[in-house]
């Protein structure tokens, strides 16, 4: 008789909702009353940004139409962790752009180019393996056959290897990972991915920096690098797809030919404040003229920063 086709153990979850990754982050990192689900640790930020005569001219947005905008930024590490070892692991970054007419455009990047999956189900997946490891139901054995059978997951895994994690929250670029699209005067929208490049370089902590440097050290690093330099300047750099280019998988870079123009330049003034406390960096919440692509991480992290927003203002 016919037998059901076998279900590999260490295929992808077949779905995967904002709930059940807010699930497995309580699973991960216990209840944190008040904190972020993700990016739980970091460290509030102000500047400015100027748009570049480019990016008016060639894309038809309010986020460009201004002379220059107020930013709340904020730094963190990766992870629901309030309490993450910054010795170790990608760093992240919210922005709010504050526009005119109480208009915003939010972006919230990695210092990783590319995602743990290219959709949501395999990045669950590979939270839940974490998870069951971390309670003892599981080795890590499993999480290489987990990333044997999800082949897509490669490339993010060999652009961190041989990497140690940034010196400081400023000396790395970030990356938005996902595509989005920007309206132009007179053709069709075009997609592109960003990234924030500082312009002193990119500067990685020494192995041996990694053993000898305490838990802690970013927010300390900031404030002196702001004290010392009086500000710290970004380009923003946008990568223009062509056609063909697929927006719907963020486990995948574009060909490295593609055309890049510089959109502005980010510049951290200060740190420290606790105005990022009720923000939802939200990368779904965009200025008129720029919207999102059909990848089908964005709508998830959407409801989830939303769930999360709700939670922590509530001090669940
Ligand atoms: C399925 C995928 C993802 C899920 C479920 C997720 C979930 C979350 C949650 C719950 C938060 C806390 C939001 C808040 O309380 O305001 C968060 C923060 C953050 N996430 Fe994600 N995330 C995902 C993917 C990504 C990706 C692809 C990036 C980068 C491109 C990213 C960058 C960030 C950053 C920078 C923050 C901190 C924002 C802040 O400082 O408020 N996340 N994420």
């Amino acid at each position: 008789a016919d037998q059901p086709a076998q279900v590999n153990p260490y295929a992808a979850p077949q779905s995967a909702s904002a709930t059940d990754f807010i699930e497995v982050f309580a699973k991960l990192n216990g209840k944190t009353p008040g904190y972020r689900k993700g990016h739980a640790r970091g460290v509030c930020a102000a500047g400015e940004f100027v748009p570049s005569a480019a990016a008016r001219q060639r894309f038809a947005t309010p986020l460009f139409a201004v002379d220059k905008a107020p930013l709340i930024m904020r730094f963190s590490m990766g992870g629901g962790n309030p309490n993450a070892d910054e010795r170790r692991g990608a760093r992240g970054l919210g922005i709010q752009f504050q526009l005119d007419d109480n208009q915003f455009h939010h972006i919230a990047g990695l210092t990783v180019p590319l995602f743990a999956g290219k959709n949501p189900q395999q990045f669950l997946g590979l939270l839940q393996w974490s998870a069951k490891i971390q309670a003892g139901e599981a080795t890590p054995a499993d999480l290489q056959k987990y990333f044997a059978a999800n082949p897509e997951m490669q490339a993010q895994r060999e652009w961190s290897q041989g990497r140690q994690a940034s010196a400081e929250y400023t000396s790395s670029n970030y990356y938005g990972i996902h595509a989005f699209f920007a309206d132009q005067p007179n053709a069709a929208a075009q997609a592109f991915r960003w990234q924030l490049e500082p312009v002193a370089g990119e500067q990685q902590l020494t192995a041996a920096e990694v053993e000898s440097l305490p838990p802690s050290f970013l927010d300390e690093r900031l404030t002196e690098r702001l004290k010392k330099d009086g500000k710290v300047v970004f380009n923003w750099v946008w990568t223009l797809a062509e056609p063909g280019d697929a927006t719907n998988n963020p486990a995948q870079l574009w060909p490295a030919d593609r055309e890049q123009v510089t959109i502005g330049t980010i510049t951290v003034t200060s740190s420290g404040s606790d105005q990022c406390e009720p923000v939802n960096f939200d990368p779904m919440r965009v200025a008129l003229g720029i919207s999102p692509s059909d990848d089908p991480v964005l709508p998830i992290r959407s409801v989830a920063y939303a769930i999360s927003q709700g939670m922590r203002l509530n001090n669940q």
